[in-house]
């Protein structure tokens, strides 16, 4: 499988302030890949080096095979860019964008804008600044899907929809991708959304990359830990430990470990414990707590 998008080494600062360091990440052609992470963790400021608007204090991103800052024209124009629900020329109606951005498209499909327009119930002579913001979003995504990229770049794409829109979205955008093998990378807050859509995740956490995986080997083997300690008492750290917390005399953490290596990692570190159980984690949001924590 060949990678549209390759990361190496990304380093970005805003003035001395590092955001994340040495971040690698390959998205291979027809998958879906969701960047899951914390407010502030760095989700649009990648989006942003990918899209070419922001240069990297140093490393290097590569789409199609050519670095993004160069990016010839032609390959450009095959990539659809959401950037926070976003809509230029809010003064034009439905139909008048439509045709406006049909230009500059080759592959240009009106009728994937139509459907999506048909489903929201909007009149086609509709002023897009009179529209709501969840109704504007769609209008961008409807743009987006009308541009038959190659890749899709979504930054956090359910902002403003209500759960049905999303629902729709979703759905819809899983089976235009998986139909045509089109590649996504997407953010979003919505997990729910994220885990019905995406084949693989990144899970960021402040500075660096947590974990990069299938979301169904992430499932397979993220596990929460509990069991019993003496009350007052507080887990040491332990790299293979994520988030340890205790509530009253009652322990639960989480791990990739499988269940005896971290029994064997909790006896290693001489803690007192009791009434171990263990069980697998069923939601990606689960998941994602679970390895970034609550707060
Ligand atoms: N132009 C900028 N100048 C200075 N700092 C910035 C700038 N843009 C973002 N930041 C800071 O960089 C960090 C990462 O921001 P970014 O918007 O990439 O995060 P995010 O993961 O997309 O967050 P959210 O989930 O809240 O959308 C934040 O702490 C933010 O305050």
């Amino acid at each position: 499988m060949s990678a549209i998008i390759e990361c190496r080494n990304l380093t970005h600062y805003y003035g001395r302030r590092l955001i994340y360091r040495d971040l690698s990440f390959d998205v291979p052609q027809g998958r879906i890949l969701g960047l899951l992470g914390k407010n502030g963790t760095g989700k649009t400021t990648t989006i942003n080096i990918l899209s070419g608007y922001l240069k990297p204090r140093s490393g290097e991103c590569r789409i199609f095979g050519q670095e993004v800052q160069n990016l010839d024209p032609v390959l450009r124009r095959n990539i659809g860019l959401l950037i926070e629900g976003h809509v230029q020329y809010q003064f034009m109606t439905i139909e008048q964008i439509e045709k406006f951005y049909s230009v500059f498209y080759p592959a240009w499909c009106r009728d994937a804008y139509y459907e999506l327009m048909r489903k929201l119930k909007v009149a086609p002579g509709q002023r897009i600044s009179r529209m709501s913001c969840g109704q504007r979003s769609q209008v961008a995504l409807g743009l987006i899907l009308a541009q038959n990229p190659e890749l899709l770049v979504l930054d956090d794409f359910s902002l403003g929809l209500d759960p049905g829109y999303r629902r729709l979205f979703v759905d819809y955008l899983r089976e235009y991708a998986r139909a045509e093998s089109k590649t996504v990378f997407l953010t979003s807050h919505i997990i729910q959304d994220m885990e019905r859509l995406v084949d693989d995740c990144i899970i960021m956490d402040y500075g660096s990359i947590l974990t990069q995986r299938p979301v169904a080997e992430l499932l397979a083997e993220v596990r929460r830990y509990g069991f019993t300690v003496p009350e007052g008492y507080e887990i040491p750290d332990a790299k293979e430990f994520y988030h340890p917390s205790v509530i009253r005399n009652r322990a639960e953490l989480f791990s990739f470990l499988p269940p005896a290596e971290v029994e064997r990692t909790l006896r290693r570190l001489q803690v007192p414990y009791g009434e171990f159980t263990s069980e697998q984690v069923t939601s990606l949001e689960d998941a994602f707590i679970g390895l970034t924590g609550k707060y």
